[in-house]
């Protein structure tokens, strides 16, 4: 689903009512009719009185809307107007003007001292809706507004957002000095990036996007999408009847150093769980029994190594290009260690690859003080970085990454050329022509060692076939998820074994390949479909 700036929503808005003709007056009416309906269905047990607080603009306009079904429906209604009635303009004014038609009560908050008189009613209300500010928010939320949201937050009512919580950009996710934190949020036309961004994430409570009348085609221009089964399906390998092992391409897989087999080893299974037709792991030699016996159905490929330290050396390039026939992509880092060498070789092969190749964990390491040399890749490249490792890559710390997710991702796919995986709670995929994906799925049993390599692979699995890299890493990554939320569902998130995330990858391609888990494919955005 493709997730909105302000900017391109207002221009979405323009040419709905400019290009297609709706007038804006109807789609204030549908954004505040479909707010209402969700509000009855959030609230099935709504008591009395209704506080809606509405600023001057068309955010307001959509609370008087709501305020009028209410009203019709024989709820008690108080519009707290922050702002002179003879401020509102527009067709915020028009729906003013209804309510009073209706002799629905409306009072003109203007002042602190005004405010303060209003507590009793927001502690006695059985639900607040917040229609203060909207998409229109261009700066620090201060005085009369600040006052306004810091009571909404105060009083233990309930909150429903009209389109996103007052103060909350819906740009960045962060608060503009300070914002709404809702119970429910109702959003129009398409979900804005702020609001899955965290903190905004957790200050939407649960997220409603409803149609408004907005054709579905103008968002086209927005490059950020919102992952979500039913559009990622279609990326998943055809399996047909007549196939065989050659089919589904051939991984090579570049990985492990003492200590680190495990590694090498969920990378090389992960990638056959995707369904890869055959994978070769190239270990360090004196490591290939350990191998040989941890792999039973992945090939292995000893290769030489640095003396005495078993880890991967220069000259296991030669070996590797001799091996190169018939191999349809490549996976390098799990576990494979930073000794000098090694970091040599990884270098040397992400350049000179002809192969899509996906990079993690020591791989990613081998490449921190060389991110500019990634554009020289011969082939498309993907880097999987945790925040950690991502600062390595950037130079920045770790703090810097996690305070702007998506600005280190575009800027490292920017800088390197490369498809950019920034991995942690909403993994972020970038690519360097600045299409951006936001992952839904995975829980906190992720948090472990070895979820990393699996995932690795996975990705791995999907280039061997010969999915579209961009495609390849957000389909890999929301499965991953997916197969953790599954694992969950049943086990809880703590403890979960990477070796069983492996189990149950079939599973869960299967199950999502059928759209038989909808619960989790809805978790984000809940759809009202307007019949
Ligand atoms: N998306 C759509 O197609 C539709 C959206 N609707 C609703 O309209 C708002 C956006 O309305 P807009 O009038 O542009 O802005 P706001 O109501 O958010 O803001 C009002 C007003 O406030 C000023 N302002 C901005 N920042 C501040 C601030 N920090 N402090 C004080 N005042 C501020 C700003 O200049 C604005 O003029 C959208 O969210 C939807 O709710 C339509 O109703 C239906 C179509
Ligand atoms: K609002």
């Amino acid at each position: 689903m493709k997730l909105l700036t302000a900017a391109q929503m207002r221009q979405l808005d323009q040419q709905t009512i400019a290009e297609i003709g709706i007038p804006s007056v109807v789609l204030m009416e549908n954004a505040g009719r479909t707010t209402y309906q969700i509000l009855r269905r959030e609230f099935p047990e709504l008591g009395e009185p209704v506080v809606v607080l509405a600023g001057r603009g068309n955010n307001g306009g959509d609370g008087f809307v709501v305020s009028r079904y209410l009203a019709n429906a024989g709820f008690e209604v108080v519009v707290l107007l922050l702002a002179e009635k003879s401020q509102i303009g527009g067709d915020a004014r028009i729906n003013l003007e209804v309510l009073e038609h209706l002799s629905v009560p409306v009072r003109e908050v203007t002042s602190a001292a005004a405010l303060q008189e209003q507590v009793p009613l927001l502690k006695s209300a059985a639900l607040l809706v917040d229609a203060i500010l909207g998409t229109g928010l261009n700066s620090d939320v201060k005085g009369l507004y600040r006052d306004a949201v810091v009571l909404i937050n105060e009083v233990a009512t309930p909150v429903l957002a009209i389109d996103i919580p007052s103060g909350l950009s819906a740009d960045t996710g962060q608060p503009l000095g300070m914002a709404v934190a809702a119970d429910v949020t109702v959003t129009y036309g398409f979900p804005k990036i702020g609001q899955i961004l965290p903190p905004g994430r957790h200050l939407v409570g649960r997220l409603w996007q409803v149609d408004i009348s907005i054709p579905p085609d103008l968002a086209e221009i927005s490059v950020m999408e919102l992952s979500q089964a039913s559009g990622l399906r279609q990326f998943l390998p055809r399996r047909p009847v007549d196939s065989h092992k050659g089919t589904f391409g051939h991984l090579f897989v570049l990985a492990g150093s003492v200590g680190k087999t495990g590694a090498a080893a969920l990378c090389g299974e992960a990638a056959l769980r995707m369904g890869a037709g055959l994978v070769t792991v190239g270990v360090p030699a004196s490591l290939n029994p350990i191998l040989e016996v941890k792999l039973t159905e992945a090939m292995t490929l000893p290769l030489t190594e640095v003396q005495g330290v078993q880890a991967l050396g220069k000259r296991a390039l030669e070996e590797i290009a001799a091996d190169w026939p018939g191999k349809t992509a490549l996976a390098v880092g799990p576990g494979l260690g930073r000794h000098p060498e090694t970091v040599e070789l990884v270098r040397q092969l992400v350049r000179r690859s002809t192969l899509p190749v996906v990079v993690d964990a020591d791989g990613l390491n081998a490449l921190a003080h060389d991110v500019d040399s990634i554009r020289e890749a011969a082939a498309p490249v993907i880097l999987t970085p945790h925040p950690g490792e991502m600062s390595r890559l950037l130079g920045a710390t770790t703090k810097d990454i996690q305070a702007d997710r998506l600005g280190a991702a575009r800027e490292l796919a920017e800088r390197s050329q490369a498809i950019v995986v920034l991995k942690g709670a909403q993994t972020i995929v970038a690519s360097p022509m600045g299409k951006v994906m936001i992952n839904t799925t995975g829980n906190p049993a992720l948090a472990q060692g070895g979820a990393g390599d699996v995932l690795t692979g996975m990705i791995g699995g999907l280039l061997a076939q010969k999915v579209d890299p961009f495609n390849a890493a957000c389909l890999a990554i929301y499965l991953h998820g997916l197969t953790a939320d599954v694992q969950a569902a049943w086990q809880g998130d703590c403890g979960l074994l990477a070796s069983e995330l492996l189990d149950q990858i079939p599973h869960v391609i299967k199950e999502f390949a059928s759209g038989a888990l909808p619960h989790i494919e809805e978790h984000i955005c809940y759809r009202l479909v307007i019949s």
